[in-house]
């Protein structure tokens, strides 16, 4: 059984850019990475049609059941070797705060394979996660949302420092350096897969 390394973090932190190099770090071979949205075909088009379409319930509740879709597929690569995810249960969770729903869900019922890892960026200056979101494609709505004291983006990441992960500060090193600095956390830990 392979090992599950998660990278969390707010939109434009630098997720799939690390999670891509941290796999090859850790050797292609045996790391495959996989994002949570693109985990099953079609998976942002009803997301964007649930966000233009539905509340906040329903939205917490398709992003729960994408989840375990995704978990799913975890538990088959798993069996072949390890698998690094960019997002993951702990996103819907930031993303949908309890004080907006009026669903609650008892999450282990949902039985989620556990990460063996999962390391949270943090961008401690919005002017760069902006200036990151600029510099790329737009895939999500909340890639137009901007961090402001008490806005939306302000409440998922004090719910992310809520989660207490283990917090890489990511604002001002590059993708290859942060990538390195996990590499040496897990590889310390790991036994290799064969
Ligand atoms: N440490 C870094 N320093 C400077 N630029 C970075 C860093 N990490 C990523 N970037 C750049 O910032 C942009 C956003 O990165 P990336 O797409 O990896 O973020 P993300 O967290 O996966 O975003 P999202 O959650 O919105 O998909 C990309 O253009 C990427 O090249
Ligand atoms: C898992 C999850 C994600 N979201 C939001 C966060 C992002 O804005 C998008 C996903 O796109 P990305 O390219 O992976 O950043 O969806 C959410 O609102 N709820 C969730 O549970």
């Amino acid at each position: 059984m392979g090992k599950l390394i998660v990278i969390e973090g707010m939109d434009g932190a630098g997720k799939s850019t690390v999670s891509g190099l941290l796999s090859k770090l850790l050797n292609n071979r045996e790391y495959s990475t996989i994002n949570m949205s693109s985990v099953f075909e079609g998976f942002l088009t009803s997301a964007k049609y649930v966000n233009d379409n539905c509340g906040v319930d329903a939205h917490y509740l398709y992003f729960l059941s994408s989840v375990k879709h995704c978990s799913d597929t975890i538990e088959k690569k798993l069996a072949h070797g390890n698998v690094v995810c960019d997002r993951y249960i702990y996103s819907t969770i930031a993303y949908h705060p309890t004080s907006e729903l009026s669903v609650s869900v008892d999450i282990s019922t949902l039985e989620l394979v556990q990460p063996d890892f999962t390391f949270y960026l943090s961008v401690s200056d919005e002017s760069i996660r902006q200036e990151r979101l600029n510099n790329r494609a737009q895939r999500s709505v909340s890639d137009r949302l901007i961090k402001t004291k008490g806005s939306y983006m302000d409440t998922v990441e004090k719910a992310y420092e809520e989660l207490g992960l283990v917090t890489i500060d990511c604002t001002t090193k590059t993708a290859q350096k942060i990538a390195e600095e996990l590499f040496v956390v897990v590889e310390a830990k790991l036994e290799k897969v064969i």
